[in-house]
């Protein structure tokens, strides 16, 4: 095989498949997006709330190929009708990353949980993510598509947390949401897995850490084994990409850590 065609089938991993990507107006679901439009998606579609960030990013990937939606995926109407607009104006569903989440309001272990603050995570990291795995796998089964869904766990879904409970909590939910999908919908040929990352220096992860991203990516460090690399969102992306891609046929259920060998307990 020629290094060209070598070249442009690994750049194709996704041609012809539409994407619904929730918090891709930031981060790693940013990250995400341009990577999938880059491997030839026929429309990824942004869900977020950020909308004029969404928006930027829908229009610097390029309108053919990209395009933004807002929906908050708290709102289970506002999930389902954006599921329903995807299919209506590009025809399938073949791939929904369910990655929008927010951080820890504040440090709290166990003793100091805020439970109103604990209801707000669990509903948008949890319950949304849920609300999401929902409306995607009945899109796929109405229309017998053999559709990939990944969502965005983290390290601290396998471990404990020494601070931030309510976060730790809502991503060990998230295994069971993953595990019991793919359980389910394996029938239909539709795969659930989930990426789970260690520290990756984004807004969501700044603001929690109170740090800039220089500074948050030098601690991040210390905590792997693996040295001379630091985690970015595009190493996240690119696992997205495999799970989300036919080069993971067989994997379902699946909990991709992304860690460089997490050694921080
Ligand atoms: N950054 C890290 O260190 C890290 C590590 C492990 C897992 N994660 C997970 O990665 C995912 C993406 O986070 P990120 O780090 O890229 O942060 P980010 O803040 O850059 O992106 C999160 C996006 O989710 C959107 N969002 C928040 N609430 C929403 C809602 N109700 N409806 C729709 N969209 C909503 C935000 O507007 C934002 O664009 C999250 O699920 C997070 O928990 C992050």
């Amino acid at each position: 095989m020629s290094s060209t065609t070598t070249e442009s089938s690994s750049k194709n991993k996704l041609e012809g498949k539409v994407a619904i990507i929730t918090g891709g107006a930031s981060g790693i679901g940013e990250a995400t997006a341009r990577l999938f439009a880059d491997h030839g998606a026929a429309m990824v579609v942004i869900a977020d709330i950020q909308d004029e960030l969404g928006y930027q990013v829908a229009e610097s990937i390029g309108a053919c190929r990209c395009t933004y939606a807002r929906c908050d995926v708290t709102d289970e109407e506002q999930v389902k009708s954006l599921v329903e607009s995807t299919v209506r104006k590009y025809g399938r569903l073949d791939i929904m990353f369910c990655n929008a989440g927010i951080g820890s309001r504040s440090e709290q272990t166990v003793l100091e949980l805020d439970l109103s603050a604990f209801d707000r995570l669990l509903a948008v990291n949890a319950r949304g993510t849920a609300v999401c795995v929902k409306h995607a796998a009945r899109a796929m089964v109405e229309r017998r598509v053999r559709g990939s869904i990944v969502c965005t766990a983290s390290v601290v879904a396998t471990r404990g947390a020494r601070k931030w409970t309510d976060y730790c909590v809502s991503k060990h939910a998230l295994l069971g949401l993953v595990r019991s999908a793919s359980l389910q919908l394996g029938e239909h040929g539709i795969r659930v897995n989930c990426v789970s990352p260690s520290g990756v220096a984004t807004p969501l992860s700044c603001s929690a850490n109170g740090m800039e991203p220089a500074e948050l990516e030098k601690r991040y460090e210390s905590f792997s084994s693996l040295k001379g690399v630091v985690l970015k969102t595009r190493h996240v992306a690119d696992a997205v990409l495999f799970l989300a891609s036919d080069e993971s046929e067989f994997v379902t259920g699946h909990n991709l850590e992304i860690h460089g060998g997490f050694t921080r307990t």
